[in-house]
């Protein structure tokens, strides 16, 4: 296999050196380049008592993390940082993976004070970067999770007043602007991983810049914003908060890039052989993280792998094989974080959640697959799609940065060079090819009109209409002038897609409230059955046991409501090929949906499972837009833009009879366009619940 890959032409690649040609950079040079930090650097008196406190409790134990933090090349940016930003409300600051802009920035403004009057917030796009970095900056200043330093994810708040520096996803940090515009809270927001463009980081940027005006106006105390990546557009950035970027200079550990000679079609197979190279020739110390697509493809090669180790007599001792993607239970999410024992390789298997920010402690290969699933929006249909498509450069590029952080690393892409040339720079922004309902939604709720917001990229406005249509269907908005119903509001206080936050609403009057917790819960998880494993066959007959002949969605709440009766549940979910982790988190959720709904004098009454009826007329209230008619050709067409599709191979409707009429939870499009969580229902109740859909077709 090695002769597959050439050694790119720098030898040794740079990972900046792709964005060079891009970059018109102030560059930064530290005057006082490694110069110690000393108490002289700044004033005695700002300097916070907390702070002081956790350093002399701490001394002791902290040498070799501070020397691991004095060699990372942040570090000998310290007082430029910081003098630019005493001069300058916003900086945009670019710098390698890995040379420490999200651990240590945050913890520069720390001890110059800015923690003083507000919290230090800082946005991840996902949650697993949001908590193992936490975790790490609390080693780093030697105090628990939730002290000095916390985390704040969906469902998940772990932080105290004590807490001055939050790591949290952006999600959280918009859904806290629906309370308070000006983010009064924080005297500093560092928007992290700018380069992924999300709805919500997109959306922020305006916010952030909004509140910065606003509250200089009202002569409040400011807020300094801080942009950091390492591969984003920086004059685009810079041209929309007005201000110039400044650069990092200085390098991490060298990775060592190897592209194949060809672009290999069958990169999970590439992947498997260039895995089995790396375990022959590198020593055992050296993890590996390998970047593929998506849930299935990683549970499947992972099984691969493990029966592969066997067989070849490696021992299955030597390798131990972690997976991580956005439906994984969080507490299994951050499995691949802790050691593994000595003589043991830690093999990653992990989608794009992995690809910024994170650093999985061992990594020194990456194999990159080069393709990512993205979400795609067609506002002529209404219907989102996750397709598999090529990633960009700037992708490719924070993939390698996850090796070379804790020493150096290589890179084997099963894609040639050529091929790579021909990549986007950077990826679409999501705002332009997304569904906009939740996005249009919380603006409202913030009392901001998407069509006039300042957005660093303006969605297509076919996008905001499409939105527009879907939220008054919902009757969260009317139209001409625009304002936001008490539905809508009430829409919002749920940290749910507007469509789930829908089921929660109606489900009273359908008497099915409990079922309904349950089951948003349930759906919020994601995969509790475990499929991929030796024992399939037995998987299959424990699940069918849970089987409704309905669907998927009653077939999942018939887990769930056992699982919540069950009283070992660790031995009834082992037994039952059940993921007890996802289980769990549906349960806390389900707990968090119905203090939201109690705050909200919701009635949580039960219609005790039996009247099935009501809980799928329910689920038609939300999920409207997603029905599909059963066609003379054996395929189905969805009645929202007719699209041509299947029931998913996973859903318990597949290969029986087929309904004439389904509601699905979501489109997924590999070869086929497959509709994934199938519930069979009447076509004659749509009028019936949504007097709005007179066309319907019968
Ligand atoms: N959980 C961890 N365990 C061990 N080392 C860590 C951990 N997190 C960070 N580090 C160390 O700190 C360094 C800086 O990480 P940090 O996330 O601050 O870099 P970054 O510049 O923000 O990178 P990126 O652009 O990839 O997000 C890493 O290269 C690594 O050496």
């Amino acid at each position: 296999m090695e002769s597959k890959y050439l050694i790119n032409s720098n030898g040794s690649a740079g990972i900046s050196s792709a964005f060079a040609v891009k970059r018109k950079l102030e560059p930064m040079k530290e005057q006082n380049a490694i110069k110690k930090p000393t108490n002289n650097n700044f004033n005695q008196q700002q300097k916070p008592n907390l702070y002081k406190n956790v350093l002399a409790a701490n001394s002791n134990k902290r040498s070799s993390i501070d020397q691991e933090r004095r060699s990372l090349p942040v570090y000998n940016c310290r007082q430029r940082i910081l003098k630019e930003l005493e001069a300058n409300d916003t900086l945009l600051i670019m710098g390698e993976t890995g040379s420490g802009k999200t651990t240590q920035i945050p913890q520069f403004l720390l001890q110059a004070g800015y923690a003083n009057g507000g919290i230090i917030g800082i946005t991840q796009p996902r949650r697993v970067a949001a908590i193992t970095i936490a975790k790490r900056v609390a080693q780093e200043l030697a105090t628990g999770i939730g002290e000095t330093v916390g985390y704040t994810v969906r469902f998940e708040d772990a932080t105290t007043e004590r807490t001055r520096i939050r790591y949290m996803t952006d999600g959280i940090l918009l859904r806290e602007a629906i309370g308070d515009r000006l983010l009064r809270k924080y005297s500093a927001i560092m928007l992290d991983e700018a380069h992924e463009r999300t709805v919500n980081a997109d959306v922020l940027f305006g916010i952030v810049k909004q509140a910065q005006l606003e509250r200089a106006k009202q002569r409040l105390p400011k807020l300094k914003i801080i942009i950091t990546s390492a591969t984003m557009d920086i004059d685009h950035f810079g041209q929309y908060f007005g201000v110039r970027g400044m650069y990092l200079e200085g390098r991490t550990h060298p990775v060592r890039v190897l592209h194949a000679k060809d672009s290999q079609e069958d990169y999970i197979h590439a992947a498997l052989v260039t895995l089995f190279d790396i375990h022959r020739h590198e020593p055992i110390n050296h993890d590996v993280l390998i970047f593929l697509t998506g849930q299935e493809e990683i549970e499947a090669l992972a099984q691969q792998i493990r029966q592969l180790a066997r067989i070849n007599n490696t021992g299955p001792s030597d390798v131990r094989v972690f997976t991580l993607y956005a439906q994984l239970a969080q507490g299994k999410q951050l499995e691949c974080f802790l050691p593994v024992p000595a003589n043991t390789r830690k093999i990653v298997l992990a989608t794009n959640i992995a690809e910024t920010s994170i650093t999985i402690p061992g990594i020194r290969c990456v194999i990159d697959c080069g393709y990512v699933k993205e979400k795609s929006f067609n506002p002529g249909t209404g219907l989102e799609l996750l397709k598999t498509v090529r990633i960009s450069q700037a992708q490719a590029w924070q993939r390698c940065g996850r090796a070379g952080r804790d020493a150096p690393g290589k890179c084997y892409r099963t894609y040639s060079k050529a091929s790579m040339e021909q990549f986007r720079s950077t990826s679409l922004p999501e705002i332009l090819r997304s569904n906009l309902t939740s996005t249009v939604l919380q603006l409202l709720a913030l009392g901001i009109d998407c069509s006039n917001f300042d957005f660093i990229d303006a969605p297509p406005p076919e996008g905001i209409s499409s939105a527009h249509r879907a939220l008054e269907q919902l009757g969260a908005i009317k139209p001409a002038p625009l304002v936001i119903t008490t539905t809508g509001r009430w829409m919002a206080q749920f940290p749910l897609d507007p469509r789930y936050a829908k089921l929660l609403l109606s489900a009273p009057s359908f008497g099915c409230m409990e079922e309904m917790l349950s089951l948003v819960a349930a759906l919020s998880s994601d995969n509790v059955f475990i499929g991929h494993t030796d024992k399939s066959e037995l998987a299959a007959l424990a699940h069918a046991k849970f089987q409704s002949k309905h669907g998927d969605h009653l077939t999942l709440l018939n887990v769930f409501s056992t699982f919540q009766k069950t009283e070992k549940p660790k031995i009834w979910c082992h037994d039952n090929f059940l993921n007890i982790r996802n289980l769990t988190y549906a349960r806390n959720v389900r707990n968090q949906l119905a203090e939201i709904s109690g705050r909200l004098n919701l009635a949580i009454n039960s219609c005790g499972g039996d009247n099935v009826d009501a809980v799928k007329k329910c689920l038609l209230t939300g999920l409207f837009e997603n029905i599909a008619l059963l066609q003379k050709e054996g395929h189905y067409l969805t009645v929202s833009g007719r699209v041509k599709a299947k029931i998913h191979p996973s859903s318990v409707l597949h290969g029986k009879y087929k309904p004439q009429c389904i509601l699905f939870t979501e489109m997924v499009q590999t070869e086929h366009n497959f509709l994934r969580q199938v519930t069979e229902i009447s076509s004659e109740w749509v009028e019936e619940v949504l007097p709005a859909m007179k066309s319907f077709p019968k």
